[in-house]
C-alpha cells in the first residue's frame, strides 16, 4: 500500500484557517464515505438508483490524507454520512483512524446514520472517541416506517439505539417533516425522544435528486410546526450551537431539547462552516450548489502536498448560498445530485 504521508505533528493552532470570499471560516467537513444505502427514503432516493463506480471510491487513507489535511487547516467537527456510513465495509477501520485526531487538533467525531446496523456498531464507536450520533427516524410506525424507507425495519433502528444508549453515546433524533406523512406524529415523537433522553430535530425536505414523490405536496415549513407547538409547550430559545445550522429550543414541560433546520424558509448560509467530501472525493462547497473541487484527482496526481492548494482553489468557489425553490412552478429538484451523494 502506498503511504501518502509520514506522521507529522497536526496539533496546535490551524497556521492557515479556511476562510471564504465572504469570511466565513470552515471548521466542518462532512465526509460521505458511500453513498450507498440498505434504505430508499422517499425524499432522498428514488426506488431505483444506479450508485457510483466502487473503483472510484476513496480508499480509507485517502480519506485519512484529506481528513488530516482539513483539520490542519482549522477542521474542528468531522461527520461521517452517506448514504449510510455504517454499510461501508469495515468502517469502523475509518472510524478508529480518525478517532486518533482527537484532541491532536479535531474536537468532535460524529455520524449521521440511519441506525439499521448500530447495534453491532455502538461500542466501537464509543470507544474510537465518538460521542454522539444523529439518528435519522421519521416515524414509530412500522408499517409507516416501511413506507417511508421502501425497504426497512423498525426494529433494526430501535435496537440500534437501544445499543448507542447502552455505549453511552448521546443521541439527536432528525426526523424531516412531511405534510401529511408524518406530520401527526411530531408530538409523539417528541414526547418519546425526550423521553429516552434524546433530543429531536426537525428538518424541512430539500429539493435534491428525482425521488418519484411528489416534494411539493410534501413540503411543510417549520414555522407552521414550531407556532403549533408553541401553542401547546412552552418552548425557551437556547443560545447553544452544535457548529450545524439547527436552532434549539427546550421543550419545559418536557425537559428536552427541540431543534428546527429550515434551510427552505430560513435561510442559514450566511454562517455557513462547512464543505462536503463525497465518497469519490469530489469536495462539494455547498450542499445545494455544483461548485466543486476534485480531491481525488489532485491527491493521486499530485500526492498529499498537492491537497493544500486544492483546498485554497475550494475556498475561492464557495458561494454565498442555495437557491432552493420549491412550489408548484418548480417542481423540479434544484440539482440532479441526490442528498446521499453529498451526505445531506
Ligand atoms: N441546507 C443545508 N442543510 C444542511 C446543512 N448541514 C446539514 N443540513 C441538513 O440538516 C439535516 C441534519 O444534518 P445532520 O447530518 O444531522 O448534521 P448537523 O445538523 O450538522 O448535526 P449537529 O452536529 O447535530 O448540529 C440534514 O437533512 C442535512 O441535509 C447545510 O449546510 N445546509
Ligand atoms: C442523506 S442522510 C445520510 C446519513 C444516513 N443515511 C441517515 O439517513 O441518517 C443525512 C440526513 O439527510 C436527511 N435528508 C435526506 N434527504 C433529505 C432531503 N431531501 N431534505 C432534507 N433532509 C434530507 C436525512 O433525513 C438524514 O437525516
Ligand atoms: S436518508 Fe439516509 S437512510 Fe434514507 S435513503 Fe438517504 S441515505 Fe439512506
Ligand atoms: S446551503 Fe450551502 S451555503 Fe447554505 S448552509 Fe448549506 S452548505 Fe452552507
Amino acid at each position: 500500500m502506498t503511504v501518502l504521508f509520514q506522521s507529522a505533528d497536526i496539533d496546535g493552532a490551524a497556521t492557515r484557517p479556511l476562510v471564504d470570499r465572504f469570511g466565513r471560516t470552515i471548521s466542518y467537513l462532512r465526509v460521505s464515505v458511500t453513498d450507498r444505502c440498505d434504505f430508499r427514503c422517499v425524499y432522498c432516493m428514488s426506488e431505483h438508483m444506479t450508485f457510483l463506480p466502487k473503483k472510484d471510491v476513496l480508499s480509507f487513507e485517502e480519506i485519512d490524507a484529506i481528513v488530516r489535511a482539513f483539520v490542519a487547516r482549522g477542521v474542528r467537527k468531522v461527520r461521517l454520512t452517506g448514504g449510510e456510513p455504517l454499510v461501508r465495509r469495515d468502517i469502523m477501520e475509518l472510524v478508529r483512524k480518525l478517532g486518533g485526531y482527537l484532541g491532536k487538533g479535531l474536537e468532535e467525531l460524529t455520524l449521521t446514520t440511519n441506525g439499521s446496523q448500530l447495534a453491532r456498531h455502538a461500542e466501537g464507536l464509543a470507544a474510537a472517541g465518538v460521542r454522539r450520533l444523529n439518528v435519522s427516524l421519521d416515524t414509530l410506525d412500522p408499517a409507516r416506517f416501511a413506507e417511508i424507507t421502501r425497504r426497512g425495519r423498525i426494529e433494526d433502528v430501535l435496537a440500534g439505539l437501544e445499543a448507542a444508549q447502552q455505549a453511552g453515546l448521546a443521541i439527536k433524533i432528525n426526523m424531516v417533516a412531511m405534510r401529511g406523512v408524518n406530520d401527526d406524529e411530531i408530538e409523539p415523537m417528541l414526547h418519546w425522544a425526550h423521553g429516552r433522553g434524546c433530543g429531536l430535530t426537525l428538518i424541512e425536505g430539500m429539493p435534491l435528486g428525482e425521488v418519484g414523490v411528489d416534494r411539493v405536496d410534501q413540503y411543510l415549513p417549520l414555522k407552521e410546526l414550531r407556532d403549533r407547538l408553541a401553542a401547546r409547550y412552552t418552548l425557551t430559545r437556547l443560545n447553544q450551537t452544535t457548529g450545524g445550522p439547527a436552532r434549539y429550543v427546550r421543550v419545559e414541560e418536557t425537559g428536552g431539547v427541540l431543534g428546527f433546520i429550515t434551510p427552505m424558509s430560513h435561510n442559514f448560509c450566511e454562517s455557513c462552516n462547512r464543505v462536503r467530501l463525497t465518497a469519490t472525493g469530489q469536495l462539494y462547497m455547498c450542499l445545494g450548489q455544483e461548485d466543486m473541487v476534485d480531491l481525488r484527482v489532485a491527491l493521486r496526481e499530485g500526492g498529499v502536498g498537492a491537497l493544500d492548494g486544492a483546498l485554497d482553489r475550494a475556498m475561492l468557489l464557495k458561494p454565498k448560498g442555495h437557491d432552493f425553490v420549491l412550489d408548484r412552478s418548480h417542481a423540479e429538484p434544484a440539482l440532479t445530485r441526490h442528498m446521499s451523494v453529498t451526505g445531506g
